[in-house]
């Protein structure tokens, strides 16, 4: 292998396992901001704790490894189709050794290429520069965040916010109203990057941009430096929290960009990225290609502090403050899940079942491969490996629920499952179906991928298979899984109820700001 392609392993490595010195001060700094005892102080215990696991095991830190987006700046005359070439093949040796989820997937046909590789995947952009060195840059967003990116085009009438013109008040307006939309879904708490101007495209690139920033960093530019600081701490009074748990921290970080664009166009572009902020790079010499640097600080000797017993003590500390901790073993019966209300800690023993997108569109006019009676379904397409003893789970964090809205209730009905284990919350469908049938809906911690896999006590098999890694059904044998019961089978719902108080909250910013 070439020097400049194992360099470029080394970053995939890093940047999946490892988050940077300035993300984890960012999240230290919100967990002491957040009653540790609350839904969403447990959460980011829960998150330090994974990422601290992740470094360890030197293993994905959210199974969700993302579109690998690279950046890359050459010295003139490099040869750019052989470092292409060399970057997917670091690309797909991480995936095959774990450090990356199989993510590239046939958008016609559904199939996963297995290796990431594919038409449009990974993303690298080439850049050259007039200096000696090679700077490769990568960003690892996930799926679910990257579905809450939202672009507007001003002028517009904004929910809650009244009139959004083409000015700076207007850019804030689009901005907040971009958290609000989040909500929990994107796995809150979150940093975004804005982009203003360009055209759709340019737009969103800008945005994503803003995402390669410092989160320390100040905008050269005074307003836009205002803006940030705005957005950054109202943003916070919108109460939505860690998970859409509710709590005092929703948004990590603000970075603005600004670019020119058309006369008829005004396009605000946001990304939204969540706590699992992958992002790295490397400096490279230019004729060795050997790391001369890292370009963001290391994430090592930047220990969090979250170490087993103390999230055990804060956990035991929050049932004290009269949370119940419920502990269920799989399958279960319909009066076990009646007796559960929101507000729940559940902890789950025995076997659960993963199942996303092309398993709930299947169950809908196909049998279940085994028994789901009395089940309990995961939304998560997990990392596996195999060895010659088997599978082996490498990263096993939830997956948005709200996907699966269309199906939920048709299918927990027709194969009598009673618990959904998922993150982000479903809507009205899915719970009237838990309330007529007798389920629950658990949201477990978005990202929180090694703290989950270390439930895992046993691979007990696999159907359809032929999905691809992550959409299959796996078959889990797990011990000590905790989730929090955020849908009842009383008509409860926890983020219906946190998306109308922040509704409400989201007005209190309608008047003009910057005038
Ligand atoms: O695909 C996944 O595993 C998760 C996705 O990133 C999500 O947030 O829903
Ligand atoms: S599951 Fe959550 S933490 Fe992981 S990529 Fe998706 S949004 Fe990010």
């Amino acid at each position: 292998m070439s020097a400049f392609e194992e360099s470029i392993y080394k970053l995939v490595v890093e940047t999946s396992t490892n988050l940077p010195a300035d993300v984890r001060r960012t999240i230290a700094a919100a967990k002491a901001a957040e009653d540790s005892a609350t839904r969403a102080g447990l959460s980011l215990s829960t998150i330090v704790q994974n990422i601290e696991m992740a470094e360890c095991n030197v293993s994905p830190i959210c199974q969700d490894t993302g579109m690998p987006t690279f950046i890359v700046h050459t010295p003139v005359g490099a040869n750019q189709i052989v470092m292409k070439k060399e970057i997917r093949n670091a690309v797909a040796r991480a995936t095959k050794d774990g450090k990356l989820r199989t993510n590239s997937v046939d958008s016609l046909t559904g199939a996963n290429t297995g290796d990431n590789l594919g038409p449009g995947t990974p993303v690298i952009h080439f850049e050259q520069w007039e200096k000696d060195e090679v700077d490769v840059r990568l960003i690892l967003k996930g799926g679910g965040c990257e579905n809450k990116n939202i672009q507007y085009s001003l002028p517009t009438e904004i929910e809650g916010l009244g009139k959004a013109g083409r000015d700076l008040d207007g850019i804030r307006k689009c901005i907040m109203h971009a958290v609000y939309q989040a909500q929990g879904q994107g796995c809150s708490a979150g940093f975004i990057g804005v982009g203003i101007g360009g055209d759709r495209t340019s737009g969103y690139e800008l945005a994503k941009q803003q995402l390669f920033r410092h989160i320390e960093d100040v905008n050269p530019i005074p307003e836009l430096a205002k803006l940030e600081e705005y957005v950054l701490e109202n943003a916070n009074k919108l109460g939505i929290g860690t998970m859409g748990f509710g709590g005092n921290v929703t948004l990590l970080g603000c970075k603005v960009g600004v670019m020119n664009r058309l006369p008829a166009s005004f396009f605000v572009s946001v990304a939204y990225n969540c706590w699992a902020y992958r992002r790295q790079g490397v400096l490279l010499d230019g004729s060795s290609h050997e790391i001369k640097e890292w370009i963001y600080e290391s994430g090592s000797n930047h220990p969090m502090n979250a170490f087993e017993e103390k999230a055990e003590v804060e956990a035991e500390k929050a049932i004290g403050e009269g949370r119940r901790e419920v502990v269920l073993t799989a399958p279960v019966t319909e009066e076990q899940i009646r007796s559960l209300r929101v507000g729940d800690v559940v902890i789950l023993n025995g076997e659960m079942h993963t199942g996303r997108d092309a398993l709930h569109k299947h169950l809908m006019d196909h049998d279940a491969p085994i028994d789901l009676n009395g089940g309990v379904i995961y939304h998560c397409g997990p990392v596996m490996l195999k060895d010659d003893e088997g599978w082996h789970v490498k990263a096993f964090g939830p997956t948005t629920s709200i996907r699966e809205e269309p199906y939920q209730g048709d299918i927990m009905k027709k194969f009598g499952i009673r618990a959904v284990i998922g993150k982000g919350g479903m809507g009205p469908k899915t719970l009237k179906a838990l309330q007529e049938h007798g389920g629950v809906y658990l949201n477990a911690v978005g990202g929180a991928a090694q703290y989950y896999a270390e439930c895992v006590k046993k691979v007990n098999g696999v159907d359809l298979l032929e999905f691809g890694i992550p959409e299959a059904m796996w078959h889990l044998q797990v011990e000590g899984f905790a989730a929090v019961v955020t849908m009842d089978s009383h008509g409860n719902s926890l983020h219906a109820e946190v998306e109308r108080d922040s509704k409400e909250k989201l007005a209190q910013f309608k008047d003009p700001v910057f005038a």
